[in-house]
This record gives C-alpha cells, sequence and structure tokens, in this order.
C-alpha cells in the first residue's frame, strides 16, 4: 500500500515535476497552495492543470495561504517563466478547488490518516504552521514533515537565506520548534544532487513521452535561470525532496541538530543550525548534508520515460 501524503506546493516549474513523483510513488490524498513563488492565482492554475493533464483530477486541491505570515515576500517569476510554466501557455483548467482552508485540510486528514499521514512541504511553510497554530495536536497524529528548504552558506534568494525559508521565515521557526519529526533537504544539496546537466537534459527531450515533454516545456526558464548563476543545468530542489521522501536510501549523509530561523534585519530567512548541541534542546531535525545524484536520477529518468 502506498504511503498517504499531502503535497504542499507554491506550484510553479519543478513543483510540478515533484508532483508528478509524489503521484507515482504516493496516495496524495491532497494537495495544498500557498503563497510563494509566482502569483497566487498562476499557482493554483498550475496545480490544477497539472493534476487534470496527467489524469489526477480526483485528487482534491486545497487553497491555503495567499501571502505570508508577515506578508513581505517577492515573488520569482525570472525563476519559473511569468506564470511559472516556463514558456508552456496553460489553458484554464476545468477542475475547481475544494471548499475548505489548507491549513483546515491538513488538520481534518491527520485525523483521517492519523499516524501515517506524511507532509510534502516543497513550500514556504505557511499552511502548516496555521494548521499548527489552530491544533497543536496535528504534530502527535502527522508522522512526519518532509522539507525542502534553508541554505548552510550559499542562499538563492539573499545572500544566505534560500527562498522558502525567507518568504515565510516566521512560519518555518513555528514548524522547526512544534516537534514534529522533519527532515530537511538545503538549497545545497540539491545544487549538488539535483541539476540536470545539458547531457541529462538531452537524454529527457529524446525520451519524447508526455511527462518528458512536459518537463522540458516548465522547466525552460529554470534551466536559463539556473545557468545565468553559475549552475551546469536546472536544479531540481523540489524533485530531490520528493525522492528522498519515498526511498531514505538517497540520504547518504545527514545530521540530527536543532534547526531555527532568523526571522530580522539583512539575514531574514537564515538558516541557523546548532552544530555543537549550544542550546541542548530536545528538538531537533535531520538535515540532509549529502544525497545521491544518480539514485535520484534513475528514479526521475524513470517516471519521465513512463508512457
Ligand atoms: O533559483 C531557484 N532555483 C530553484 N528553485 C527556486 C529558485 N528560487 C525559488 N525557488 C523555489 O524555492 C525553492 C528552492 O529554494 C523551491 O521549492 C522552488 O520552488
Amino acid at each position: 500500500m502506498k504511503r498517504k501524503v499531502i503535497f504542499d506546493t507554491d506550484t510553479a516549474s519543478d513543483d510540478t515535476i515533484a508532483l508528478l513523483l509524489s503521484l507515482e510513488f504516493f496516495d496524495v490524498v491532497g494537495v495544498t497552495v500557498v503563497a510563494g513563488n509566482v502569483k497566487y492565482e498562476n499557482e493554483i492554475n498550475n496545480a490544477l492543470f497539472t493534476l487534470e493533464y496527467f489524469g489526477y483530477s480526483h485528487v482534491p486541491v486545497f487553497l491555503g495561504a495567499s501571502r505570508p505570515i508577515r506578508g513581505i515576500w517577492r515573488t520569482v517569476e525570472e525563476v519559473h517563466g511569468e506564470k511559472g510554466m516556463g514558456r508552456l501557455d496553460i489553458p484554464k483548467p476545468s477542475k475547481k478547488p475544494e471548499n475548505i482552508f489548507a491549513s483546515d485540510a491538513i488538520i481534518e486528514l491527520s485525523k483521517k490518516y492519523n499516524g501515517e499521514l506524511e507532509i510534502l512541504a516543497v513550500s514556504p511553510l505557511t499552511n502548516l504552521a496555521l494548521a499548527y497554530l489552530k491544533d497543536p495536536s496535528i504534530v502527535k497524529r502527522i508522522k512526519k514533515v518532509w522539507i525542502m528548504g534553508g541554505a548552510f552558506t550559499r542562499g538563492n534568494t539573499t545572500e544566505i537565506a534560500e527562498f522558502n525559508f525567507w518568504v515565510d521565515p516566521e512560519a518555518a521557526e513555528i514548524v522547526l520548534k512544534s516537534g514534529f519529526d522533519i527532515t530537511i533537504v538545503p538549497w545545497e544539496i540539491t545544487e549538488e544532487a539535483a541539476t540536470i546537466t545539458d547531457d541529462e537534459w538531452s537524454r529527457i527531450s529524446s525520451m519524447g513521452t508526455k511527462r518528458s515533454n512536459f518537463f522540458i516545456k516548465v522547466n525552460e526558464v529554470l534551466r536559463e535561470y539556473s545557468k545565468s548563476t553559475g549552475a551546469k543545468g536546472s536544479v531540481h530542489p523540489d524533485s530531490l525532496t520528493v525522492t528522498i521522501a519515498y526511498d531514505n536510501s538517497i540520504i547518504l549523509e545527514s545530521v540530527k541538530k536543532r534547526v531555527d530561523v532568523e526571522v530580522c534585519g539583512k539575514s531574514r530567512g537564515a538558516m541557523l543550525v546548532d552544530w555543537y548541541d549550544m542550546t541542548k534542546s530536545d528538538i531537533k531535525a535531520e538535515i540532509v548534508t549529502k544525497a545521491d545524484s544518480s539514485k535520484f536520477k534513475k528514479y526521475l529518468f524513470e517516471v519521465l520515460s513512463k508512457a
């Protein structure tokens, strides 16, 4: 039986591929949309369209926070394309979102799948933080939270901050202090293990499947943007995180430390790791420090080449 997950997403480019992977690997019992990458309306359409396009119209989509807690952030269309789908112009999906707020859906689904539900958070953590504030007992019911977020030293949004933590550091702080069983996949690890090189890009392009064609189109702008920052190809943090959640053996090295997030000043959104256990805190997260790139890509290619 497939594991039950909620896919929390600010749906743009790599998020859609991470969603496709999740649909293969897991029983996705809900998709929750949160503010982040691009205009909220576009994120909603991107999530609905991706599900509909690949035959998953039955998977419910719940709308959540359309802004971070403090409301200070900017979207990054330069990374994902004007509407977040590279240069793919998508039609308005006929699938509609549910009438339940995302954070309420997280609470309800945690009751329905008590002890087995996992959260794949490839997004700012606003929806999960709000769910926790409303009902802290979700910590006991949610089995695991997988987070793509944080940077050790090389921020992709400011000198030190990774995008998801930077968009809503207050939410990240709430979630990281709540006591969930958490694994974090930080930015640098995804850059090292989840960059699709030119050769790999050509390989995907020549697969000629519906999924591979979709991959190429939605990630075209991401690839150009990634390369403009010095990467050797398009970087796929969300896809790596979901694949790690599915097969933990992709984690080659990790540490278990208390993690906090800076909420003020120039380093707002910075990930603060208590490397020397100075806080003596019991609340710790697993932080991935090395991932198996070839294993991840094997899964990715397998899913994209499927007819
Ligand atoms: O430059 C970028 N490359 C890849 N993903 C990005 C970038 N900027 C924002 N995101 C988004 O934020 C997380 C990674 O930090 C990912 O979840 C992705 O959706």
